[in-house]
């Protein structure tokens, strides 16, 4: 086998062993990102390696993943059990995370718009993003001191309800049991272990892992009887009769939210792919892909200022200079702030909390570097490797904001900074995540000194989305 893969010219790579190919390293690693960072070093830009029956191909140069996710033919992404569970229980839709070829270009043609068309990143937004953050303020006011204090839970509920007011328009009091059981279940989708990996790659192991997959399935169906809910007490009974009532209401206004947008979409017939069945998992993806990823960049945060006390003192510095007293800046109030700027490029690139992106899947044979990758192969783009990795960085283990910063002491931005991945698959929710992290730690430090008593651990949890580890920080007033 391996001289076929030599005969046919694929990607170098580990050493492949029959069925399971390079599966026991990542497994022994205990996660991808110490294998992948070993085989970049070792192959270059671009390695290869089988995970069972799955061909993939690793991307490691900045400029090269630039390329290739330009690509149509690299659009697709890997079909795996658990996506097909998540289809089966939302009326066999499809989404936009997971989506691919008709469906998922008119659904992430919408999303883009309607995104834009909500305002994100401008004045409505931020208003809506103003008001949860003065909970989470209220909430380390009272509590912040206190020894276990655990700043994570109103978190939770301030960047759960931001990007549920997108949606749906709801907001959910931060003691609502339902709510913090639905997201909950959302962190834990996408924190994985590796029985759920395997499970996932290696469909036999199912026999194995019983309890793991007991638990995906109930943890599955809990989020999408959620969404089920949350979309039956917008709309009704989401059914041809919700549709009529919908209709009645007769409403060009369809700049609402979310959800109405897409109702509204499906009503007028504009994109074939649209149907009411389509409305929960579109959704369940929007809170699934916007939750865990600013909540998780935003204890970064934290965690990098209790680190680095000095930088906390330096933004905090620049805050207090240049922002009024009792104003909350936002991303377009372009107020100069190159300092805090560049240390909100520094907390992605140190989080790197999607380390591997998410996995494209090859549509036709292609080549890359002119290797060969067949039909089906999963591309992954190493950003984690991007983001550490001395080709690239000086110091790169350390937190230093000052990197992205000029003789002249301005901002300069950087391309191999790339926490939303680039090309036809990035984030379609950028500008929202960078709009809330940007006034969230803005609102914070210029209220509270960030404190932690005891030991501090850098390192990241694993799985698709990686937190870090858990500390209690405190909130000491200013
Ligand atoms: C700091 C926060 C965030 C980070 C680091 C992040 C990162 C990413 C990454 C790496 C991808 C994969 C892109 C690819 O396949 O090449 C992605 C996709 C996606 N993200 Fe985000 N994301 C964040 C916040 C958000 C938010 C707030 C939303 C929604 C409001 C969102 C919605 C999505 C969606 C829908 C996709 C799938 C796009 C597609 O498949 O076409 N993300 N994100």
């Amino acid at each position: 086998f391996e001289i076929y893969r030599r005969w046919r010219k694929y990607a170098p790579g580990p050493m492949n062993y029959p069925l399971i190919g390079a599966l026991p390293k990542i497994v022994a690693a205990h996660g991808i990102v110490g294998p992948f960072r070993a085989w970049a070093d070792r192959y270059g830009d671009v390695f290869s390696f089988r995970m069972g029956p799955y061909e993939a191909v690793v991307l490691n140069d900045p400029a090269l993943i630039r390329e290739v996710f330009n690509k149509d033919v690299v659009s697709g992404r890997p079909q795996l059990p658990i996506i097909k569970l998540r289809s089966e229980l939302n009326g066999n839709s499809h989404g936009i995370i997971m989506a691919e070829g008709q469906h998922w270009r008119e659904h992430r043609r919408f999303t883009l718009q309607t995104m834009r068309d909500l305002g994100m990143g401008r004045a409505g937004m931020q208003q809506k993003i103003i008001e949860e953050v003065g909970e989470f303020i209220d909430a380390l006011k009272k509590d912040g001191l206190r020894e276990d204090f655990d700043y994570k839970i109103p978190l939770h509920a301030t960047v759960a309800n931001i990007i549920s007011r997108v949606l749906s328009g709801a907001r959910y009091d931060k003691n609502d049991a339902n709510f913090l059981r639905f997201v909950d279940n959302v962190q834990d989708a996408l924190r994985e272990d590796n029985a759920k990996f395997l499970w996932n790659i290696l469909p036999w192991t199912r026999v194995f892992l019983r309890k793991t997959q007991k638990s995906v399935f109930r943890r599955t169906k809990e989020i999408a009887v959620f969404i089920d809910g949350v979309c039956k007490q917008k709309f009704g009974d989401v059914t041809e009769q919700a549709l009529k009532l919908s209709n009645a209401t007769g409403r060009d206004d369809v700049t609402v939210d979310f959800m109405e947008r897409y109702v509204h979409t499906v009503q007028a017939k504009q994109l074939s792919s649209f149907t009411m069945n389509g409305l929960g998992l579109m959704v369940e993806d929007m809170f699934e892909a916007g939750f865990d990823t600013s909540n998780c960049t935003l204890h970064w945060a934290f965690l990098l200022m209790c680190a680095y006390p000095e930088v906390q003192k330096t933004v905090q510095l620049e805050l207090d200079h240049i922002v009024p007293q009792n104003t909350i800046p936002s991303v377009s109030d372009n107020y100069p702030l190159p300092y805090y700027e560049a240390t909100l490029l520094e907390v992605h690139r140190f989080a790197s909390i999607v380390p591997t992106g998410i996995g494209h899947r090859v549509e036709k044979d292609m080549t890359i570097n002119g290797y060969f990758v067949p039909e089906d192969t999963w591309v992954i783009a190493n950003l984690h490797y991007v983001h550490f990795s001395e080709k690239y960085w000086s110091h790169p283990e350390v937190f230093d904001p000052s990197r992205f910063i000029d003789g002249e002491g301005k901002f300069v931005t950087s391309d191999k900074v790339m926490p939303f991945s680039v090309g036809k698959r990035r984030c379609v929710g950028e500008a929202l995540a960078k709009a809330e992290v940007y006034m969230i730690l803005a609102a914070v430090l210029q209220r509270f000194t960030l404190q932690i008593n005891g030991r501090l651990d850098l390192t990241q949890t694993r799985g698709l989305v990686c937190d870090t580890q858990h500390h209690l920080i405190n909130f000491i007033p200013r």
